[in-house]
């Protein structure tokens, strides 16, 4: 059913093989250097604005916000945070709560900007006081050079109509967004849909990343895809600083899509009055002590890793629901890496590396650990242990947070059914029939063998 994986000593195999970009020994070192020595001396800073302020958006928002902070040379130092405005209770238990205004609700963005706590979805967890909470959209991205988006895929639509039009030509944007974006065209990677709704150059950051635990500064890996687009690379930075691969004999305008085709979207250059928006800018932004950062060029690889694992971490929740034990789940971690790699090369071609997905953060190790303890994967656990459907337990039990998993697996089936493939990805059929109640979790076993 699967063609076989190439062998690790086989020149295929190595020459697909990541090659991250590794710049400093000590990550304090690296945060330093960048900022003061290769990035700086520009007359302008990068202001930069994260889309999204729930359990992933907030804790970003805080990665972003200490190293503007060290590196006020560069960016602006107060980073902006939109957040969806709710009126919201602070909770008894937490240490914000006042007897004074009792259970009265309040606006979510002021009480992130009075206590810099976002009570309802990072709870706990202190914001650095340079995250302004902004309710208004519009406001929030204003003359921003570097867009953050980083909010459950079913609101992204709606919030770039918001900001069209509204946003600095040569802003560039990194998707934090684990999902794909499905239309009777076909699928699409919500970078390279907000790059073409929004006439910017969009990059993705996915990983093994669970928001609660870097929130509090555990270690954990990420990868960073972005590939410049050469008129970014031309201006201010020398080529040899700037690894692009979608360079070539482009003109000015036009880049590389993230299928390797020419892009209908015509580009502004960053201005070289700014520092120049390249991997070590990007690295610089993201990298902490407690979360490291491997920049890489493959958009769609990274993307597809973040989205398609999450179909699988339902499956990984239904088997351990069931009792079936680490061997299951392991049987389910196996296969469904392999749909998630035949669904990159079947639909994003040769541009989409095997690496992406057997070596990096955003591949193999995000599908253990969203198969371990993530959302999708304990939702889904819960649902066949109690035996009630998965969206009942989202409502009951995240408070508002939002499973990308369970629309994913329709949006992706549907894109299957379409064109009549849905026995040539058994998982990922098999989640989708489970959601709907046409299969259940017996018939994994005889849904998914190939003998
Ligand atoms: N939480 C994690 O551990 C984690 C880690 C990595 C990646 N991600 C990904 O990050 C993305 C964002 O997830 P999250 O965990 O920050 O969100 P979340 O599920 O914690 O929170 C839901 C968010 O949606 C907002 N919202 C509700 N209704 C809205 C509307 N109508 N319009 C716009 N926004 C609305 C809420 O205000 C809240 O900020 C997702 O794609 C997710 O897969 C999450
Ligand atoms: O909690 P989940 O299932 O949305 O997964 C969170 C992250 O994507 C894990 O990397």
């Amino acid at each position: 059913m699967f063609r076989t994986l190439s062998s690790r000593s086989s020149p295929t195999f190595r020459s697909l093989c990541l090659h991250p970009i590794r710049h400093f020994s000590s990550p304090t070192t690296a945060v330093k250097m960048a900022g003061s020595t290769l990035l700086g001396g520009h007359g302008k800073k990068h202001k930069v604005t994260v889309i999204g302020s729930g359990n992933w958006g907030s804790t970003i928002s805080k990665i972003i916000a200490e190293n503007t902070r060290e590196n006020t040379d560069v960016f602006e130092e107060e980073v902006q945070m939109w957040v969806y405005e709710e009126e919201v209770t602070i909770p008894k238990d937490s240490k914000h709560y006042d007897e004074a205004n009792g259970d009265k609700p309040q606006k979510l963005t002021a009480i992130i900007n009075e206590h810099h706590e976002n009570v309802k979805y990072l709870p706990g967890v202190a914001l650095p006081s340079n995250v302004i909470a902004n309710p208004s959209l519009q406001d929030a991205v204003q003359n921003s050079t570097i867009l953050i988006f980083n909010l459950p895929h079913q609101f992204i639509r709606n919030v770039c109509k918001q900001i069209r039009g509204h946003i600095l030509p040569f802003a560039r944007g990194i998707s934090c967004i684990k999902g794909v974006n499905v239309s009777d065209d076909g699928v699409s990677l919500f970078s390279e849909w907000i790059g073409e709704d929004l006439g910017i150059y969009c990059g993705a950051l996915s990983g093994a990343n669970i928001a609660g635990e870097i929130a509090l500064e555990k270690w954990s890996e990420t990868t960073i895809a972005y590939a410049p687009p050469p008129m970014d690379s031309r201006a201010p930075t020398p080529r040899s600083m700037s690894p692009n691969p979608s360079a070539g004999d482009l003109p000015e305008t036009t880049h590389r899509d993230v299928r390797g085709r020419v892009s209908k979207t015509t580009l502004t250059a960053v201005p070289s009055e700014y520092p120049p928006l390249d991997h070590k800018c990007f690295r610089t932004l993201f990298h902490r002590p407690y979360f490291h950062v491997q920049m890489v060029s493959d958009v769609a690889g990274v993307s597809l890793g973040g989205a398609l694992k999450n179909i699988v971490a339902l499956a990984a929740g239904f088997v351990d629901g069931r009792g079936w034990g680490d061997n299951a789940k392991a049987a389910i971690m196996r296969i469904g890496l392999m749909e998630m790699v035949k669904f990159g090369k079947e639909f994003f071609g040769e541009t989409v590396q095997t690496g992406t997905f057997t070596e990096s953060s955003a591949g193999v190790a995000d599908l253990i650990t969203s198969c371990s303890g993530g959302r999708n994967f304990r939702c889904a656990r819960k649902a066949v242990e109690k035996g009630i459907s998965v969206q009942d337990v989202e409502r009951e039990d995240l408070n508002g947070q939002k499973l990308q998993g369970t629309s994913t697996a329709h949006e992706v089936n549907s894109f299957l059914k379409a064109r009549g493939l849905e026995a040539e990805y058994p998982l990922f059929t098999a989640v989708n029939g489970i959601l709907l109640g046409e299969s259940t979790v017996d018939d994994i076993p005889s849904l998914v063998s190939d003998t």
